[in-house]
């Protein structure tokens, strides 16, 4: 309907309001629309009247009446009928029909074009059920030469009017001209007015609709997603809409309840949405970023819309651009122009998962008798969208046109479901390797998640320090910068308070080489805690732009890593030493005066000590020869330090 307002062509829908009894594809039908047309038809008069009849709900224009009509002329012949590459529902019927020079040799019942006497001739033979099938009937009409003749049909075989995708699916693609799209037929080089989806082609179509006629250019961009939205205003029943939220937003802490969610999702979702306005799923992987998602998604006024994440700096996304044969994931031509935001609009697409809103009346009325994630084969995700695809979309009514052209019912509509990345919404979480052993799992996932581990875990003024700015020198050599966020420090004291294995701070200590330690402390490895690689990460992505500002040339590879806990009734200071180490990192995990007194780190030659280490600050200073220095004595309290030795 949108491609045939946009080329001002005035629709008579047939049948509309009526039961469909003409077969639902899977085995020869559609008389139906044969009774339908001939019966309209016969009330019709004029010799030079033409009429164009077409599928209606899985076709569309790619070009107005102009050139129709003219390339109806071109046919010279009075009826020219759609044709197809695949012969059914009687192959015996091959040998029977006219070879062609060029393109498809058989008819399609889907379109065709005529004067109206000659169509009446095509219909007045009619007798059948509405489930008998009009292929056959007109069919036989084309290969009983006498017929051909008398009706003076024939087959727009190169498919400059009608391009029938079924068996075509290679041959047509997408043409970007000036502001418009249009299908192009690459076999035969035309560009057809009518594009129908026929048999199991509708995906196809709609990627195809997602352009044509002029959905989306690169001139444009998209042109309807801003036509017909529901502004939040006008829901004034309710001041807000009954929207359901079944998950939580990631919270960080739990990203394992993923699973558990998502199964316990399967089982409420039927139950719970009665009477809701939306349904709105949310999966707990999702970090919605746009506090305006729900908002925009309403506003969009579809039955189904997802708004687009997607996996940091990858191509994983929440949605398909096509299905495989099989039924899983297929890359479409625009996927990844989408993905990357090349391509911006509102996207009707095969599937989405993860976060999308759904119409609740939807759920009370097309979806209302099936279980909406279950299937034979698939999964919840999978199983959902195919579900959907495949129920009957009850058409909004149209006002009543003057009747120049027609068109027909068809039961399987599939509800649409649409993808926007118009705007930014957030990010889809890697789940994979998720790590549950410890007290804080998500220190671990810098390097599945490394976007939302820095967002957590970094400071929020790290980045000035790679402007230049913030940088202190509180000592000759000695750098000072704010690296860890508040909570980084406190789940690293946590998770190292949670393994509990302090050392006792002794020089026996097995678990550095040669087992000797000069100069104890009360500590835990990050090795311990099975952090290693996970620091070194931190160390290379965070540590070493700063180094390499510093101290240029030096590499950051760490000897050692560990936390010290300071206490002034276990090992409350640390005498003067050299580090094992060219430079060290000795980042603070808590506050002076407010967790501790006392404490610091002194360079005995500069006589300058850093009596106020700051919460999630590093020091970064030279480990040897000139930066001789010293523990203070923490005098109340618990001071943390997280050590580093790098030794490149
Ligand atoms: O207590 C401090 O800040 C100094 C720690 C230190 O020098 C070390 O652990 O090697
Ligand atoms: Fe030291």
């Amino acid at each position: 309907m949108r491609s045939a307002k946009h080329f001002n062509y005035s629709v008579k829908v047939l049948g509309r309001g009526e039961k469909w009894s003409g077969g639902d594809m899977s085995a020869p039908g559609g008389g139906q629309k044969v009774r339908l047309l001939k019966q309209f038809l016969g009330e019709m008069s004029g010799d030079e009247r033409v009429i164009l009849f077409t599928d209606s709900y899985d076709a569309l224009f790619a070009s107005g009446s102009g050139e129709l009509l003219k390339k109806f002329s071109q046919a010279g012949h009075r009826l020219l009928f759609s044709s197809e590459t695949l012969l059914w529902p009687h192959r015996l019927l091959e040998d029977k029909h006219p070879h062609v020079s060029q393109g498809n040799r058989f008819l399609s019942s889907g379109g065709f074009i005529g004067y109206l006497p000659n169509v009446k001739r095509l219909l007045a033979d009619w007798s059948g059920a509405d489930s008998d099938s009009d292929q056959l009937y007109f069919t036989k009409l084309y290969i009983n030469p006498d017929k051909r003749k008398s009706i003076n049909m024939t087959l727009d075989s190169r498919c400059r009017v009608f391009q029938t995708l079924h068996g075509a699916l290679d041959d047509v693609v997408l043409k970007f001209e000036e502001g418009r799209v249009r299908a192009r037929n690459v076999l035969y080089d035309t560009l057809p007015v009518i594009v129908h989806g026929n048999g199991p082609t509708k995906l196809q179509l709609n990627y195809l609709g997602n352009y044509i006629p002029n959905t989306w250019t690169f001139e444009t961009g998209c042109t309807v997603c801003g036509q017909d939205l529901l502004p939040l205003s006008s829901l004034q029943v309710r001041p807000h809409p009954n929207t359901i939220c079944l998950h939580t937003l990631y919270n960080n802490t739990h990203l394992i309840n993923f699973y558990f969610f998502r199964t316990s999702r399967i089982v409420t979702i039927i139950s719970i949405c009665q009477n809701c306005d939306y349904f709105f799923n949310l999966d707990i992987e999702v970090v919605l970023k746009n506090k305006d998602t729900l908002k925009i998604l309403i506003e969009q006024n579809l039955p189904i819309v997802a708004p687009m994440i997607t996996r940091a700096g990858r191509l994983w996304s929440n949605f398909w651009g096509a299905l495989s044969a099989e039924g899983y994931y297929a890359r479409s031509e625009d996927y990844v122009d989408i993905v990357q935001g090349r391509r911006q609009g509102v996207w009707n697409v095969p599937y989405v998962s993860s976060v999308y809103l759904m119409r609740g009346s939807l759920l009370r009325s097309e979806l209302q008798d099936i279980a909406l994630y279950n299937s034979q084969s698939l999964d919840p995700d999978m199983a959902l969208c195919d579900n959907i695809r495949n129920q009957v979309r009850h058409s909004q009514s149209l006002p009543p046109t003057p009747c120049t052209f027609f068109n027909a019912p068809f039961p399987l509509t599939g509800v649409f479901m649409y993808v926007t990345n118009l705007q930014m919404f957030g990010r889809i979480l890697s789940t994979e390797n998720i790590q549950t052993q410890h007290l804080h799992n998500d220190l671990w996932q810098i390097f599945q998640n490394p976007l939302d581990w820095e967002e957590r875990y970094i400071h929020p003024n790290y980045s000035r320090i790679l402007k230049g700015q913030l940088m202190e020198t509180p000592c000759p050599d000695v750098y000072w910068f704010p690296i860890f966020s508040d909570t980084a420090c406190d789940h690293l004291v946590e998770e190292m308070e949670h393994f509990g294995k302090w050392s006792g701070g002794g020089n026996k200590d097995n678990r550095i080489q040669g087992g000797y330690e000069n100069v104890p402390t009360v500590d835990i490895h990050m090795k311990q805690v099975g952090y290693e690689r996970e620091w070194h990460k931190f160390l290379l992505d965070y540590v070493a732009p700063v180094t390499e500002k510093m101290y240029p040339g030096y590499y950051t590879q760490f000897e050692l890593a560990f936390v010290v806990r300071y206490k002034p009734d276990e090992q409350p200071s640390l005498r003067p030493h050299h580090d094992a180490s060219t430079f060290t990192i000795n980042l603070a995990l808590n506050h002076v005066d407010i967790d501790f007194q006392g404490g610091g780190c002194n360079f005995i030659r500069y006589d300058c000590a850093i009596t106020s280490p700051r919460k999630g600050w590093a020091l970064m200073h030279p480990g040897r020869l000139t930066h001789y220095h010293e523990g203070l004595p923490t005098t109340a309290g618990v001071r943390y330090i997280a050590v580093t030795f790098v030794d490149p």
